[in-house]
């Protein structure tokens, strides 16, 4: 079992990864949360078919009352309406600042629980138990968030867990779409803090359907390695932890545009950083073989270029509105070289015409 301690100014919690980690929640529960008095597990429909019972089972050695409450699967949970059913069972149930949630399900689960979580009764305590790649991601750092029509986590908070138990056998049931958009997040890691994960992966990772549970453990385990360093020093993101929103500026307009659920997190996220490492070229002289990389990603099913449905006016536009921008220029991520990330300004008319080239 690989344990990694998150330690930012707010909190200082564990993240336990490995197989059958599962069976670590309710001794920890016991432990370090034995005033609780009822537990609320929030789940989707799929993850709720495979993996409730196996956690529910876990949780009969809390004692504890344990409840479950169903959301629709991926972004369709992250809406206004599913956040208010949500606080709604919270409130018929007699959930309260002695209740712990836990987030039971990819990163869209993740997200809105850590939301109620975070603003039920002003804040109650949570626990991440992701099942997917893409939650090595989301699930540590204590970004939690809705979105809004206009705009992908535009509604959320930081607020951190208090534990993340990722259990690797949750990933077997993973189908290859799921897969390919957790690995683009282990991608944007490595490219933006680590070249030699980065050279691994690709010499290592040539068929998603085909990764080792070695393999699996040490990308995940490096992922977040990079991400607790990143939101130790930078919790709410004053700074540097920008940079992991690398490939996210154009991605999130990808992903939202296409409407949720068409195109994944991570394969909009990839679009975004084969945009993001044309614009580096362009603009910081990054030295990188592009080419070799696309011929790699796609080689893994991955597109790599902008729907063609999609107008780059409207992306441009929703590129403005990213949160990392400022003033009236996207702010976007690039890197001088791998694991050397800077943050920019770019004009108009720069990503206008990158996004025509990208074609
Ligand atoms: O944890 C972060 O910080 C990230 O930016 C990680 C992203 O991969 C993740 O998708 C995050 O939820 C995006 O945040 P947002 O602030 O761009 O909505």
């Amino acid at each position: 079992m690989e344990s990694i301690q998150i330690k930012t100014a707010s909190k200082q919690y564990p993240v336990l990864i490995g197989k059958k980690a599962i069976n670590e929640l309710p001794e920890l529960i016991t432990r370090e949360l034995n005033h609780l008095n009822k537990i609320l597990i929030i789940t989707d429909e799929k993850v709720a078919a495979l993996h409730l019972q196996t956690v529910k089972d876990a949780l009969l050695k809390t004692g504890k009352p344990v409840l479950h409450h169903v959301v629709p699967e991926g972004e369709h949970a992250k809406t206004f309406d599913v956040f208010y059913e949500c606080q709604s069972f919270c409130l018929s149930q007699q959930i309260n600042r002695k209740s712990l949630i836990i987030a039971l399900g990819g990163g869209a689960v993740g997200d809105l629980a850590g939301f109620v979580a975070a603003t039920f009764m002003r804040g109650i305590p949570f626990i991440q138990v992701p099942t997917t790649l893409l939650a090595h991601d989301s699930a540590v750092g204590g970004k939690v968030a809705i979105n809004h029509p206009l705009g992908k986590n535009m509604i959320g908070a930081f607020h951190q867990p208090e534990a993340v138990i990722y259990d690797l056998e949750f990933l077997k049931t993973l189908p290859l779409k799921e897969l390919r958009s957790g690995f683009a997040e282990v991608i944007k890691h490595s490219l933006i803090a680590d070249n030699e994960l980065y050279l691994w992966l690709k010499s290592n990772i040539v068929d998603l359907n085909d990764i080792t549970d070695e393999q699996f453990l040490t990308m995940i385990t490096k992922g977040i390695g990079i991400k607790a360093k990143i939101v130790e020093e930078d919790e709410k993101e004053n700074g540097i932890r920008a940079f992991l929103n690398f490939g996210h500026t154009l991605g999130h307009a990808v992903e939202g545009s296409m409407g949720y659920g068409n195109f994944t997190h991570g394969e909009s996220i990839l679009i975004g950083m084969v945009y993001a490492l044309k614009l580096s070229r362009k603009k910081v002289d990054l030295d990188f073989k592009l080419d070799e990389f696309i011929d790699w990603v796609s080689s893994l099913g991955y597109q790599i270029t902008i729907p063609t449905r999609l107008e780059h006016a409207m992306l441009l536009e929703l590129m403005k509105t990213d949160k990392k921008s400022v003033n009236d220029a996207a702010t976007f991520v690039l890197l001088n070289e791998v694991g050397s990330p800077l943050l920019m300004d770019i004009a108009d008319s720069e990503l206008i015409e990158e996004m025509t080239e990208m074609i």
